[in-house]
Parts: C-alpha cells; structure tokens; sequence
C-alpha cells in the first residue's frame, strides 16, 4: 500500500519553477494560502534534498489560521544524509522523516563513513527510513510511509524529484499554479527535470479535472492516467 499523491508546484508561464540562481517565489498570496489549506488536509509533505538546501522550507501550516496539530509529517528524501541539522525542517513543528540511501548504512560493504556519521546525527532529529538501494527506492519508501499512518502525501518539489516519483508512477494527482511571469534561462529549474523520457510515447498521460483564476495566478488541476 501507498499514500495518494498530490504533487503541487508553483511555475512561471515558461514553465520554470525556480530562477537560475535558486530565487522561487511564484505563487501569489491567494495561491499560497490554497497551497496551505492542502497542508492542513494532508498526512505528509514532501521534498527532495535539492529543495532543503535551496529554501531551507518550514513546510509547515503557516499562511492560514491553523494549530499545531494540523502540520503535516515532514518528509525529506536525501541520498547522503546532507540535511543540516540547523535547518528549520527538523525544528518542533512537526515530526520528519528522512529518507537516506544504502551508502548511509553502516552494515553496506559500500558504505561512505561520513555519510553514516551525517545519518547518525540526524537521527537525533529525524526518523530515518534507511533504503536497501542508492538512490533511495521510492516505491518502498513510499510503503513505509504508509505504515507510519501517511495515507495522503502531498509532494512539493522538486524538480528532480518531481520526474523520479512521476516515472516511478507514484503520483495520482497533479496541480500547478502557472503564474504570469517569464523568466527564460536554459540552467533554470523546470517543473520536471531528472533524466527524461527518450520517447513521446512513453510519457505519462494525465486528464484536466479542472481550472481556474485565483489572484494573480491561473490553476491547472490533473488525475495522473494510470
Ligand atoms: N516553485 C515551486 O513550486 C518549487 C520550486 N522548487 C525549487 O526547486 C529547486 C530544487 O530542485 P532540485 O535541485 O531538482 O532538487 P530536489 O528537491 O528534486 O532534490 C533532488 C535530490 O533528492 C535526492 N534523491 C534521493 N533519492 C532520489 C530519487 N530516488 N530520485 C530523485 N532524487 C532523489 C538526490 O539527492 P543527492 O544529490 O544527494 O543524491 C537529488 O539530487 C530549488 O531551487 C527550489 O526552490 C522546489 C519545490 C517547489
Ligand atoms: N506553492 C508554492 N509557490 C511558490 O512560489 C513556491 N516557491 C513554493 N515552494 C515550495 O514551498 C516550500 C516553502 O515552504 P515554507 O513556506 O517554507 O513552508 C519550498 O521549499 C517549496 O517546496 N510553493
């Protein structure tokens, strides 16, 4: 068994969901707030290291009245246990989950020593799930969120991340909020980056559910075809 995946994201009309240099404020107020209604229903939140280190996010219920206990489980993805220990997604808000991969494993003959002592110290912080594969697998991390009570996951990024889950065919919903601003760049983040399909073929087919204005920006809702 899985958790429902909702991936959300923020991206410029071209497209981008961050600039060149890692700047990512897209959504407008009216968004964010949607963006945080969702937190508050959902079992978990999720984010790939690459966002951790770029934002240093709270993902935490912050823009609309809310307690406490209506934050999310926290969940991080991060090969080499890279997480820093001051970051605020292992402050009290809430619990976390990190996801490290088999080289953080101290029993794999393949192990970098570093890597274990980094996972050793955020599991002070943090639950770990330590995957039996590099990079973690996210089918079974996916599972053990699961047992941990995340029946509903809501992914935020990013990009990398983004194409593993979906080519991993482990995201059943899809919503974006296209704001109207350009700002080009070949080097900047785009909604989904990682190694790409070969072939139009292969891509993943999704239905529009829905559609809508809010604010400045325009929302596109999607079931992902399975
Ligand atoms: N506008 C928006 O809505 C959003 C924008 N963003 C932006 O996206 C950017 C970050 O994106 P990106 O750099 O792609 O980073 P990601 O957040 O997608 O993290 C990617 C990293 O996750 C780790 N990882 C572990 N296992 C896997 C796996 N199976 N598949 C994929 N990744 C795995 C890898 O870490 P390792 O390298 O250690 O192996 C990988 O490099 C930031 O600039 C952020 O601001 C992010 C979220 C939302
Ligand atoms: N919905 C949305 N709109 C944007 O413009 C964004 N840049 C993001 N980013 C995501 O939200 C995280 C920050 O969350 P906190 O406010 O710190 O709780 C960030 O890391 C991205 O995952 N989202």
């Amino acid at each position: 068994m899985k958790p429902y995946v909702i991936l959300n994201v923020a991206m410029t009309l071209d497209g981008k969901i961050a600039t060149k240099t890692g700047s990512s404020e897209i959504s407008g107020k009216e968004d964010l707030e949607r963006v945080h209604e969702i937190r508050k229903e959902v079992d978990g939140i999720m984010v790939g290291i690459g966002t951790v280190l770029a934002d240093d996010p709270r993902l935490s219920v912050h823009k609309i009245k809310a307690k406490k206990e209506d934050n999310p489980i926290r969940v991080v993805v991060d090969n080499k246990a890279r997480t820093p220990l001051n970051f605020r997604i292992l402050n009290d808000d809430a619990e976390t989950i990190i996801g490290v991969s088999s080289i953080c494993d101290e029993n794999n003959p393949n192990c970098d020593m570093d890597a274990v002592n980094r996972a050793k110290e955020l599991s002070k912080k943090a639950n770990l799930f330590y995957s039996s594969e590099e990079p973690v697998d996210l089918v079974e991390f996916m599972e053990y969120l699961y047992t941990k009570g995340i029946k509903t996951l809501m992914l935020e990024g990013g990009s990398t991340l983004n194409f593993s889950m979906i080519s991993d065919n482990l995201i059943d919903e899809v919503k974006i909020c296209i704001a109207p601003m350009i700002v080009g760049g070949k080097d900047s983040k785009t909604f989904f980056d990682g190694d790409g399909f070969d072939n139009m073929k292969d891509a993943v087919q999704l239905k529009l559910e829905k559609s809508y204005p809010l604010g400045k920006d325009f929302i596109m809702e999607y079931k992902v075809l399975k």
